[in-house]
């Protein structure tokens, strides 16, 4: 029997979705746009088996699906679908960044032959739209679902069997704890990305080379400051109970290191960073969602022409498979830093000890 899945909102993380369950055996994959503009996009990269501006075309055949628009727009499609004479047991699901509100409207409108189960991929990107959907997104990330009490076990099954497909682990969160932990470790780091990007964009206003001179740590935190300005305003204004009260505490921290820099307190701030290093330490550091989403490698070159192709041939030579290679700062004539990922622990093993071999400087 062949499941209907419809995806509202064919953008990253609807798009990732859609190519995880796209061409598998027994799915067909619809594809909803709100505009004839994003429906071509969505029609010319492909990712879905079929897209419509129909609301109702697609949901009426529907088993599961899945609302992938900004946090903002959840509410006004739950109560679309609501209008709407579904297939009876379909599943409708969210991927919202914030839980609460959505289960709270589901739990609302007493949705007559279809079950509502919220859920958050931990996983994600600075970039947006269906561009940058890739199939590997979810691979070794959390899944969060926030069922209410009353939906059928039977349907969680169904639901974490089609998940299945997107190689994620799914957890299980009650809505209000799930906003307040993501707040604090999703929402909070944003805002303060951006933050720190503005205030640095605006020395730079005056003196040109704060941009140049900016580096791998400013890089590093300030990634996520690239994200998608609509999605993230709907996930803050939605989450501003939790915001609010991480802000204040995020004010007294800083404040803190203004009090040890006026004390000139030495013995506190190396505390301070002792302190962070050793929590960063023990996070789970190996799966995606997480700090580090690969198996890592640090390699210090020469920056010269050839170099990144003389790297992945020698790995590929030994059949050692690279997911990704990255150089994080790169000047002529001086040793660069190359990030290399790999899938797994073994094959990163591997590339330490043929590249250390080779007489190659490698970190981990
Ligand atoms: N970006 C991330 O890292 C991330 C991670 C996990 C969950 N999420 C959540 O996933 C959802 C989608 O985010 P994204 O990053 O894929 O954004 P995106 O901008 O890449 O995709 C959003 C999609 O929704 C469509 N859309 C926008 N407004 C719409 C409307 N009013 N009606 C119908 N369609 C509309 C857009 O055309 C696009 O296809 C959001 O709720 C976000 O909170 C994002
Ligand atoms: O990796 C990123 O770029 C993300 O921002 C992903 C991230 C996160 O903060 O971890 C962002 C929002 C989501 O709701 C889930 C994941």
């Amino acid at each position: 029997m062949t499941m209907h899945i419809s995806i509202f909102g064919v953008g990253l993380i609807g798009g990732s979705l859609a190519l995880c369950f796209k061409g598998k055996p027994g799915i067909t994959v619809t594809g909803y746009a709100h505009t004839e503009a994003y429906a071509e996009q969505v029609r010319s990269k492909g990712v879905v088996d079929h897209v419509t501006l129909s609301v109702e075309e697609a949901a009426r055949d529907a088993d599961v699906i899945f609302l992938c628009v900004p946090v903002g727009s959840l509410e006004y499609y739950l109560k679309q679908l609501n209008e709407i004479q579904l297939k009876p047991g379909c599943i409708i699901t969210d991927v919202g960044s914030t839980k609460a509100s959505i289960a709270e409207c589901a739990s609302q409108l007493e949705l007559k032959d279809a079950c509502f189960i919220g859920g958050h991929p931990m996983a994600g990107s600075e970039r947006s739209g269906v561009g940058a959907a890739s199939t590997l997104l979810f691979e070794n990330a959390y899944y969060v679902l926030t069922p209410a009490d009353n939906v059928p076990e039977e349907k969680l099954d169904t639901l974490a069997r089609l998940l299945a497909h997107t190689r994620a682990h799914i957890v299980r969160v009650e809505p209000r704890l799930h906003d307040e932990i993501v707040g604090a470790i999703s929402h909070l780091p944003h805002i303060i990305a951006v933050a720190l990007v503005n205030q640095i964009s605006a020395y730079n206003d005056d003196n040109a080379l704060y941009r140049t001179l900016a580096a791998g740590g400013f890089r590093d935190i300030t990634r996520i400051a690239s994200s998608d300005p609509v999605v993230w305003r709907d996930i803050l204004l939605n989450n501003r109970n939790v915001m609010l009260p991480l802000l204040r505490d995020w004010n007294e921290g800083i404040q803190r290191f203004m009090d040890m820099l006026e004390e000139g307190n030495g013995a506190a701030i190396e505390e301070a960073f002792r302190r962070a290093g050793e929590f960063r330490s023990v996070l789970p550091e190996r799966r995606k969602g997480m700090i580090v989403s690969q198996y890592d490698l640090y390699l210090d070159v020469p920056d010269h022409p050839g170099i990144i192709g003389r790297i992945a041939t020698e790995l590929g030579a030994n059949s050692i498979n690279l997911s990704n290679i990255q150089i994080i700062e790169s000047r002529e004539d001086v040793p660069g830093v190359m990030r290399l990922s790999f899938r797994n622990e073994v094959d990163q093993e591997r590339a330490k000890e043929l590249l250390l071999s080779k007489g190659h400087p490698v970190y981990q």
